[in-house]
């Protein structure tokens, strides 16, 4: 029998830029697409008093996300006054995101929507968290410059794996730290979207799904747009991504009844062909919950393709580097973040930022907001590792260094080189600086060393000729940590006979 090409052997190979297409396109759309797909397109500006129900009863909880910062808008519009609060409060719903494997782990922009969940979660509902294995072959162009580098299928199938760990992990933390046992708590799920395209051929895609799909709403998607217009265009693979997300939420909804998605704000357009499929199909009225993109300090997309990520695996991002670059916040973004990345009770929150302000150069709305995010993150171990390391590098504790784990010193000083030496009784300091690289040779060495420009284990030395001494400049861990200069570190294990 004849089988066509399996859909996303087909689709992934299609590196068919679009350009050639620019122009007819543009005119189909100037031409055939209503004015009101524009306007509806344009993401518009939530009104506070949007999320307010008719009925209080029904608002809690959109009501609450709302002021947190995290819900920015709903999909469809209106829908927030009535129908989502009060689709929430007739029982236990499925909410579900999703995350592409196009990387080994997840950051801290996706970590806003996976706190999304836990919100939902914490009130009772279920979540579904949906690897984009299939997805990410295709690759979402929504708010990028240009078409994702292919991955391979096993990079792919091992990024998912490391996600769906995380994912597990953070949910964990949640419930064994931050969840009030005596409430309710939704299920959590994770499903790989190539589990219901694998079933497709090419030809029964186009044949039985893309035919709902209306060039003008797809053309008239922001992600298109602005790709069109740029000098790279887009291949047609990238411009099917909407039709796969969309096919991903009536899936959900046809199989566990899932009326709800929620995504970031570059997410809006694949949202709402999702939200038109399935009306056409099922009839079924369905909702997106947007939230925002987060941005660095200065206002960048924070995110792997913006090159600043912070990850959430610590082989990635360390504890250590996640606590300090919430630490490191300014003051002017410390609540906001707060608001976002904790589940502070507004209470709470208020009261710790009056305490703030009163005294800011103490620091305790960003030392508790990096307490709570390592904790969710990588648990109350995580946290004391983080604390630890912070102790150790910026507190010269002797103490903190000696109690480092070998795992934990290589994720602190990341860069610095780390050597494994046979231990010698009567090394000296100069001897051991030369065995790592650390001075230069010859007398200019030695001069480094006694001007006081090396300290060993946070103690500064001016002998060169001074002999490491177990337990000063060997700790019990084995560990001599060099310092020179202002920043560079070198760590010495000693190995015994
Ligand atoms: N398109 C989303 C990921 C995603 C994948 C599949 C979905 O069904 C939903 C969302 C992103 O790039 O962030």
């Amino acid at each position: 029998m004849f089988r066509s090409p399996s859909l996303l052997s087909f689709t992934s190979g299609l590196v068919t830029v679009f350009n050639m297409a620019v122009p007819t396109v543009c005119c189909y759309v100037w031409r055939h697409v209503p004015r009101s797909v524009f306007k509806r397109a344009r993401f518009r500006l939530t009104l506070d008093s949007k999320f307010h129900s008719s009925s209080p009863a029904h608002s809690g909880l959109l009501l609450s996300l709302h002021k947190r910062g995290i819900l920015k808008d709903t999909f469809p519009d209106k829908a927030a006054q009535d129908e989502l609060p009060r689709l929430l409060q007739s029982g236990s719903q499925t909410i579900y995101c999703g995350f592409d494997p196009t990387a080994d782990s997840l950051h801290v922009g996706n970590l806003l929507a996976l706190i999304g969940l836990l919100h939902f979660r914490s009130a009772g509902h279920n979540v579904l968290a949906v690897l984009g294995g299939a997805t990410a072959e295709i690759g979402d162009p929504s708010g990028k410059a240009s078409e994702r580098e292919r991955l391979s299928v096993e990079a792919m199938q091992a990024n998912g794996h490391s996600i769906r760990e995380s994912i597990l992990r953070i949910f964990a933390n949640h419930e064994a730290i931050f969840h009030d046992s005596n409430k309710p708590l939704g299920t959590v799920t994770i499903l790989n979207n190539r589990r219901w395209f694998k079933k497709f051929t090419v030809v029964e895609f186009l044949s039985e799904v893309g035919r709902h799909f209306r060039m003008g709403s797809m053309l008239s998607r922001h992600s298109v747009q602005s790709r069109l217009k740029s000098e790279e265009g887009m291949s047609l693979t990238e411009f099917t991504y909407q039709v796969f997300q969309a096919y991903d939420f009536y899936h959900l909804n046809q199989t566990v009844g899932c009326r709800i998605q929620l995504g970031g704000t570059d997410q809006l357009g694949n949202i709402m062909s999702g939200h038109e499929y399935i009306r056409k199909v099922s009839g079924e009225d369905v909702y997106g919950l947007i939230i925002p993109l987060v941005t660095s300090t200065v206002g960048d997309k924070l995110g792997k393709t913006a090159g600043n990520a912070v990850w959430l695996n610590k082989d990635k991002t360390s504890t250590f580097e996640l606590y300090q670059f919430f630490l490191r916040l300014p003051d002017n973004s410390v609540e906001e973040y707060l608001r976002l990345f904790t589940f502070l009770p507004e209470a709470a929150l208020e009261n710790l930022m009056e305490q703030q302000r009163e005294d800011p150069s103490k620091r305790l709305a960003q030392k508790r907001l990096a307490a709570e995010v390592t904790k969710l993150v990588h648990g109350k171990e995580g946290l004391e590792s983080a604390k630890r390391c912070t102790r150790a590098l910026y507190h010269s504790s002797v103490n903190a260094l000696e109690e480092m784990s070998d795992e934990e010193l290589q994720e602190l000083f990341r860069e610095a080189p780390f050597h494994e030496l046979l231990y010698e009784p009567g090394t000296s300091v100069i001897e051991a600086c030369r065995k790592v690289c650390a001075i230069p040779d010859g007398p200019k060495g030695y001069i480094m060393v006694s001007a006081g420009a090396v300290s060993i284990n946070h103690v500064q030395i001016d002998n060169p000729e001074q002999v490491l001494i177990p337990k000063i400049h060997i700790l019990s861990n084995g560990l001599t940590l060099i310092k020179v200069g202002k920043r560079n570190f070198y760590i010495i294990k000693w190995l015994s006979l």
